[in-house]
């Protein structure tokens, strides 16, 4: 997937959060958005998701060169963040099988492969809501990461992880996310270490 941002800009209410933001991110590359808190980082992050709408310029997203309506956008993309809850109804089991059943995960990646790769397999039938809170991370990193589309976005991927959780992130990111579009929101190096841009969102302040 190809996203293209002809000076886009959004505000909220009567401030401007950003201005004059050109920029393509290409197929295959990896970037990172960085930038304090309140700068904007996951208000851009939602707009390349296609579920914001912006104030001014042009956001266009590429499927092999065409473009692609913004209805369609989220059947290509995998998003993670800390406020998108998680069904805690639902076991894990339930939940991939539930969110498999709109998004396909990656070929010959089966439920029960996931829950054991992200070393959930002994809790997979245990309901969510008794999860701790690294174990939901690893859970919705899970369903972003395995979900089969060109794109996964990931905003602060390593809330609440400790520092078995984090070695697991990054060897998802070295097995799975080859060859894909890869967007990380982050104050942290630890979760962009291996982007291959830098996108610091104060420079679109205005
Ligand atoms: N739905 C909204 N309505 C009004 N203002 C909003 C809304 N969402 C975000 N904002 C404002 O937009 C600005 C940017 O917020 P955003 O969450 O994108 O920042 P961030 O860089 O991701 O911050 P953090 O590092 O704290 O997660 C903030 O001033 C925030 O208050």
């Amino acid at each position: 997937m190809k996203i293209q941002l002809n000076n886009v800009g959004k505000r909220y209410n009567r401030d401007w959060i950003f201005r004059n933001f050109s920029y393509t991110f290409l197929p295959g590359n990896s970037y990172a958005i960085i930038g304090p808190n309140g700068s904007g980082k996951s208000t851009l992050l939602q707009i390349l998701s296609g579920a914001v709408s912006i104030n001014e310029g042009q956001c266009t997203f590429f499927i092999n060169e065409q473009p692609l309506a913004l209805e369609k956008v989220y059947t290509h993309i995998a998003y993670c963040a800390p406020y998108l809850e998680l069904v805690e109804e639902f076991t894990l089991m339930e939940l991939l099988q539930f969110h498999q059943s709109f998004k396909p995960f990656l070929k010959g990646v089966s439920a029960d492969e996931i829950a054991a790769r992200v070393e959930l397999a002994h809790v997979k039938h245990k309901k969510i809501s008794e999860y701790s809170s690294g174990m939901k991370q690893r859970a919705k990193l899970a369903q972003s990461i395995f979900s089969d589309t060109p794109a996964v976005l990931l905003d602060e991927p390593c809330t609440n992880l400790d520092k078995a959780g984090i070695d697991l992130y990054h060897s998802l990111i070295d097995q799975y996310c080859k060859n894909r579009l890869i967007l990380i929101s982050s104050n942290d190096k630890t979760e962009y270490s291996f982007c291959s841009q830098i996108i610091d969102i104060t420079q679109y302040k205005h």
